[in-house]
């Protein structure tokens, strides 16, 4: 265990970066918290999908706290991990860290929000599946 072991950073892989525009403000000017969550949600059922091979669904997102707010102009970096693979449904994780406008360094991110995404894999006519393809 070194000082490196302490300071907190993500977990998972990139899987969106976005910039938070003025476009995406509520009438006080602020970042809502369903904004970021509809692209947590777009993160999760990329990373569901790759791992699925096709369509997914959202089926539940566990419970989640906002820990700082996402201001205008912040690069928004979206981390996603598989943590289970059932038989239809995947566990992924989702982190949420932002680098505000005014900072430099590209490594200072802070740490916004993480939620736990459930997602089902789903055929053409939207019947659940099994992820792995060739089970029943
Ligand atoms: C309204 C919207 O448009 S929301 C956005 C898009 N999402 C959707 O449209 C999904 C809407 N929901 C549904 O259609 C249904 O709930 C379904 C088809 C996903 C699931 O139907 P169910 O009858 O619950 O199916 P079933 O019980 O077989 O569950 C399927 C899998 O999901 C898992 N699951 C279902 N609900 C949950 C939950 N709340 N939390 C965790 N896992 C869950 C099950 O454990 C199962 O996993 P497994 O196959 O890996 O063992």
């Amino acid at each position: 265990m070194n000082e490196l072991d302490d300071i907190p950073a993500p977990r998972g892989q990139l899987t969106l970066k976005l910039v938070a525009n003025r476009q995406d403000t509520n009438f006080h000017g602020d970042i809502p918290g369903g904004w970021l969550v509809g692209h947590m949600d777009q993160a999760a059922e990329l990373a569901a999908g790759r791992e699925a091979h096709g369509r997914t669904a959202t089926v539940a997102i566990e419970a989640m706290d906002f820990l700082c707010p996402v201001r205008v102009g912040s690069m928004v970096n979206i981390f996603t991990e598989i943590r289970e693979i059932g038989h239809s449904s995947l566990k992924i994780d989702v982190e949420v860290w932002s680098r505000s406008p005014q900072e430099r360094d590209p490594n200072e991110l802070h740490k916004v929000t993480e939620a736990r995404f459930v997602m089902v894999a789903l055929d053409d006519k939207g019947r659940i599946r099994a992820v792995r393809q060739g089970e029943a």
